[in-house]
C-alpha cells in the first residue's frame, strides 16, 4: 500500500481507527481540560458508538479498517521498538532509566496498556515492587494517558507527496504522534511504503503540525490551517519538502482564529466530491488570511520556495482551485443552527466515497442541506463520542482511496 493520498473524497479503500479504551477511564472532571475533553465521557457507551461508527464503514465501503491497538501490539513485539517507545513515553516524567525493568517484566499487552492509558506510580509498583521512585505520590502519572488517541485524524496526514508525521500542540496530545509514527515506521505492512514529508531529518523539536489541519484539496493542491495546533514554520517546511517531491505544485496557508472550536482546518471545511465542499459560512467568508506557496526554483538538493500572501478569502481561494464549486452551508442557511452544529464538527464529516458521507445524527440541520444536495448521508450517534470535541473526520486516518 503506497502511503499517498490524491484527495479527499475518493472510495475508500483503507482506514486506520481507534477504539476508544481505558485511556478514557483516566478522565476526570480536573485533568478533562488539560486532556482537551468538554466533559467526562462513559466508555461502554462510547465504545458502542464507535463500534457502530465502524460497521457502518464497512457495510458501507468494504474498506479494511486497521485498529490501532492491534497494530501497536504488532509493532512492539519487537522489543527495540518497544525500548525506545516506552524510553519516549517515560521521558515526560524523566523516568527514563525505568524502561529496562519496564520492558523486562511487563507483557507486551501491559506495555501497550500504559502507552495508551498511561501508567500511575502505584499501578507500576504492583507489578515492579521495587521500583526506584520513593519520592513520587503513588496517585502520580509515570506516563500520563492519552485519551485523544480516536481523534486518529491528528496524529498524521496523508498527501499526493507522502506522509506528514504530526507534532502535536498540546501537552495532553504530545506522546500519541510517537506510537504511530512508530507503528509506520516499524510494523511490516507500512514499513516500506511511506515517503516522509515531515519532520525533516535531523530536526529534533520540530515544530508544531496536526492532520487535522491538512486538506488536499486536489493532487496538486494542498491546504494546511495555521491554527491553534499548527506553526508556520511547519507549514513552511512542509510546503517545501511537498513542492521539492514535485507531485504537488501549490501549498496554501489558511489562518484561522486561534481559539478552541476552530482549532484544526478541518473543523470550519470539508471537500466532498470533485466540487462539492463543505463550509461553517462565518469562517469562510471572513478573510481568513492565505498565504501561497510555490517552488521558486530547484537544482539538486537546492529548492527555494516562494510564499506569496493573498488578499482574498479563503473561498475565493477554494473557487479558484476548484472548477464549478458547489458549497454546502452548514446549519441547512440558519446561523444559529450552525453555530450550534459546528460546535458538534457538524463541518467535520467524513467522507467514504464522492457524495457519501459519515455525519453525526445530532447535526440534523446540515444533514438536510447534504441530502437537498444529493449527498448519500450515513448517520451515527455521538452522544459520548462529541465530548472529545471531535468528529467523524478526526476519528478517521484514511490510508487508501481510489484515485481520482
Ligand atoms: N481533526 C480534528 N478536528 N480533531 C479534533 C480533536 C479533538 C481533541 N480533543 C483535541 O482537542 O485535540
Amino acid at each position: 500500500m503506497d502511503l499517498r493520498l490524491n484527495s479527499e473524497f475518493g472510495a475508500l479503500k483503507a482506514v486506520l481507527m481507534h477504539r476508544p479504551g481505558r485511556e478514557i477511564d483516566r478522565l476526570t472532571p480536573y485533568n478533562k481540560e488539560l486532556l482537551l475533553f468538554e466533559d467526562v465521557p462513559y466508555l461502554e457507551a462510547m465504545q458502542r458508538e464507535h463500534d457502530y461508527f465502524t460497521q457502518v464503514i464497512k457495510q458501507a465501503t468494504g474498506a479494511r479498517i486497521y485498529g490501532l491497538h492491534e497494530l501497536l501490539m504488532e509493532t512492539i513485539s519487537d522489543e527495540k521498538v518497544l525500548f525506545k517507545l516506552m524510553e519516549e513515553a517515560l521521558s515526560v516524567s524523566r523516568l527514563s532509566h525505568l524502561a529496562e525493568s519496564m520492558v523486562a517484566r511487563l507483557s507486551t499487552s501491559e506495555c501497550s496498556t500504559a502507552l495508551m492509558a498511561g501508567i500511575k506510580v502505584h499501578e507500576l509498583k504492583r507489578k515492579i515492587p521495587k521500583l526506584p521512585v520513593v519520592d513520587l505520590m503513588d496517585f502520580a502519572y509515570i506516563i500520563p494517558p492519552s485519551p485523544n488517541l480516536y481523534f486518529q485524524r491528528d496524529t498524521a496526514a496523508l498527501t499526493p507527496g507522502g506522509m506528514i508525521f504530526s507534532s502535536m500542540k498540546m501537552e495532553g496530545r504530545q506522546r500519541e504522534a510517537n506510537i504511530v509514527r512508530a507503528i509506520f515506521e516499524n510494523h511490516p505492512e507500512f514499513m516500506d511504503n511511506n515517503h516522509k514529508i515531515y519532520p525533516i531529518d535531523g530536526h529534533n523539536s520540530p515544530a508544531c503540525i496536526e492532520g487535522g489541519d491538512v486538506i488536499i484539496i486536489s493532487d496538486k493542491a494542498v491546504a494546511i490551517g495555521n491554527s491553534e495546533r499548527t506553526d508556520e514554520k511547519a507549514i513552511y517546511h512542509v510546503a517545501k519538502s511537498l513542492l521539492a517531491e514535485g507531485t504537488v505544485e501549490r501549498v496554501y496557508e489558511v489562518h484561522l482564529p486561534k481559539q478552541r472550536n476552530f482549532m484544526h482546518l478541518d473543523t470550519v471545511f470539508t471537500i466532498l466530491d470533485e466540487n462539492l465542499v463543505l463550509t461553517y459560512p462565518d469562517a469562510l467568508e471572513a478573510v481568513l488570511k492565505t498565504s501561497l506557496y510555490t517552488l521558486k526554483s530547484s537544482d539538486n538538493d537546492q529548492v527555494h520556495i516562494k510564499r506569496t500572501v493573498l488578499k482574498e478569502s479563503l473561498l475565493t481561494v477554494l473557487e479558484k482551485e476548484i472548477p464549478y464549486l458547489e458549497i454546502i452551508q452548514l446549519g441547512n442557511g440558519n446561523k444559529e443552527y450552525a453555530l450550534r452544529e459546528q460546535w458538534f464538527d457538524g463541518a467535520n464529516v467524513f467522507a467514504i466515497g464522492p457524495r457519501r458521507v459519515v455525519s453525526y445524527s445530532r447535526n440534523k440541520y446540515t444533514n438536510r442541506s447534504l441530502r437537498d444536495a444529493g449527498v448519500e448521508v450515513l448517520e451515527i450517534p455521538s452522544s459520548e463520542l462529541s465530548r472529545g470535541l471531535g468528529g467523524p473526520r478526526c476519528m478517521t486516518m484514511p490510508l487508501s482511496r481510489s484515485s481520482i
